[in-house]
């Protein structure tokens, strides 16, 4: 190959217009006037694709025309106006028909320009045919704390593909979080990318409701701002987390929740501490049965479980399949604070074998008649995860390391967005939820309840008063 190539004659300049030698002459007013259309065509096509910014701005150029500053300025302030007044005298249909679709316009808008470099950057794009393929952006929607794409993935791509690249997505658009849930349909997948936070504040306790519905009992803060509202039917919780990441708040969340049921003889509370009463002795007037010392007591208490699991089925076999809470058949909640106690640290080899097989039929029977159990784990070792596929809710809070979360929340459920190992320290009670046949996890923080708002739930709700530092029995009311 030669080193320098030595090319004779002049460079051809830059230059603002290049035109071919004709083939057919047309004459100069032709040409020009051709042109002069096919501007004012593509004027008129911008104008109308662009009517949200053009319609304004001739409006504007207009009113500045007849009335001069006067007439724009006017205008601006009077809409301005209006707004405020729309704001103040009905919040809802403000937000509902005048911000949110502006702000969601302006954001697809700033999507939009990011959008094939995004994709490129995140090797989304897929070459065909000698060209590259962009997935669509088919709608952008905001809402005060995130925006919800809703994208047409490319022939071939599954949500998986997207999910893969979540956190690169999440810092190219510049948000907190990004997940990646499947559409409705087929062709689309949903990118929620979080910007602000409503979990950041500690939740305040919510109201007890007077009578639960075991379907929907209200615990938590979503992100979106809305309440998390748990399924304890048909279900078993086992809420994991490592120490200090908040398991107590969700316990008694839930408790607290059932609280108005307790008193109403609908639900009855049997309680396993085995840390030794620390966490749960606060709420002992709420509990038809408290364990915290005996290992052998707490058999006894799951054994008697199971025995009342068995007549119950006997008694429901042929009228219902799925109970419903009565004062007669009340629904039993088994609360265990820490599951590894009584699975694997228990030493007594004898103890633990009736105890794991007393669990077993209370998870694979309990839920149809009535009897669940919500159990707490620290530590999601092996000897526990043949429990875990027994409880059809599961809620991952802040946990050591990346690899537990899939064993905690379910296999790729950290790819879908579970960052239960990033979780920071100062957000306790945050975690992800997953809900049985969902396939994806929901970020959530449990409400938060002080000692003395237990203390005000246990005077209230429970069974047994203090009376001179003993326990009676009697009830609240
Ligand atoms: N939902 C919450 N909101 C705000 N603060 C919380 C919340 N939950 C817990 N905390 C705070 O975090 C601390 C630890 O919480 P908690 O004792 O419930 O954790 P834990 O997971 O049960 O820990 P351990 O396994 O050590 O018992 C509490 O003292 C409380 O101050």
């Amino acid at each position: 190959m030669p080193v320098i190539n030595h090319v004779r004659g002049d460079q051809v300049p830059d230059s603002m217009l290049n035109v071919r030698t004709p083939v057919v002459k047309l004459p100069l007013w032709l040409v020009l006037t051709w042109w002069l259309l096919k501007g004012l065509a593509l004027a008129v096509v911008l104008a109308c694709r662009y009517w949200y910014a053009t319609g304004p701005t001739v409006l504007l150029a207009c009113l500045y025309v007849d009335f001069g500053w006067l007439g724009p300025v006017g205008l601006l302030v009077g809409l301005a106006a209006l707004g405020a007044g729309w704001r103040f005298g009905h919040r809802a249909s403000f937000e509902r028909f005048g911000w949110w679709p502006a702000l969601s316009r302006w954001r697809r808008w700033w999507y939009r320009r990011r959008w094939l470099s995004a994709m490129t950057t995140a090797k989304l794009t897929v070459a065909f045919d000698g060209h590259a393929v962009v997935p669509i952006l088919k709608r952008v929607r905001s809402t005060g704390a995130a925006d919800v794409l809703t994208v047409r993935m490319v022939t071939g791509q599954i949500p998986d593909d997207f999910a893969r690249v979540s956190e690169r997505l999440t810092h190219t658009f510049g948000a907190r979080t990004c997940r990646v849930i499947p559409a409705d349909r087929p062709d689309l997948v949903t990118l929620t990318l979080l910007r602000g936070d409503p979990l950041a504040a500690v939740v305040a306790p919510y109201p007890v409701p007077s009578v639960p519905d075991l379907a929907a009992l209200p615990v938590a803060r979503l992100e979106d701002g809305s309440t998390f509202r748990l399924r304890l039917a048909g279900s078993h919780v086992l809420i994991v987390g490592a120490t200090g990441a908040g398991k107590g708040s969700w316990q008694w969340s839930l408790i607290a929740a059932l609280a108005g049921g307790v008193r109403a003889g609908l639900v009855r509370l049997r309680v396993l501490d085995p840390k030794g009463g620390m966490e749960m002795a606060a709420g002992i007037p709420l509990f038809e049965r408290f364990v915290c010392e005996s290992f052998r007591q707490m058999a006894d208490e799951l054994e008697e479980g199971v025995g009342e699991l068995q007549r119950r089925t006997a008694r429901l076999r042929g009228r219902t399949r799925q109970h419903t809470p009565s004062t007669d058949e009340p629904a039993y909640v088994f609360v265990i604070d820490e599951l590894a106690a009584l699975t694997s640290y228990l030493t007594d080899r004898q103890l633990k074998d009736r105890i794991k097989a007393a669990l077993g039929i209370l998870l694979t029977q309990g839920r149809a008649v009535g009897v669940y159990v919500v159990a707490a784990l620290q530590d999601p070792r092996k000897d526990v995860l043949p429990f875990r596929d027994l409880f059809p809710t599961r809620i991952g809070l802040r946990l050591t390391e990346a690899a537990q979360v899939d064993m905690v929340l379910g296999d790729g459920m950290r790819d879908r967005g579970a960052l239960c190992d990033r979780i920071p320290m100062s957000m306790p009670g945050t975690a992800y939820v997953v809900l049985d046949g969902e396939p994806t996890p929901t970020r959530a923080r449990a409400s938060y309840w002080t000692d003395a708002h237990i203390a005000d739930l246990a005077r209230e709700y429970g069974w047994l008063r203090v009376v001179d530092g003993d326990w009676t029995e009697g009830g609240a009311a």
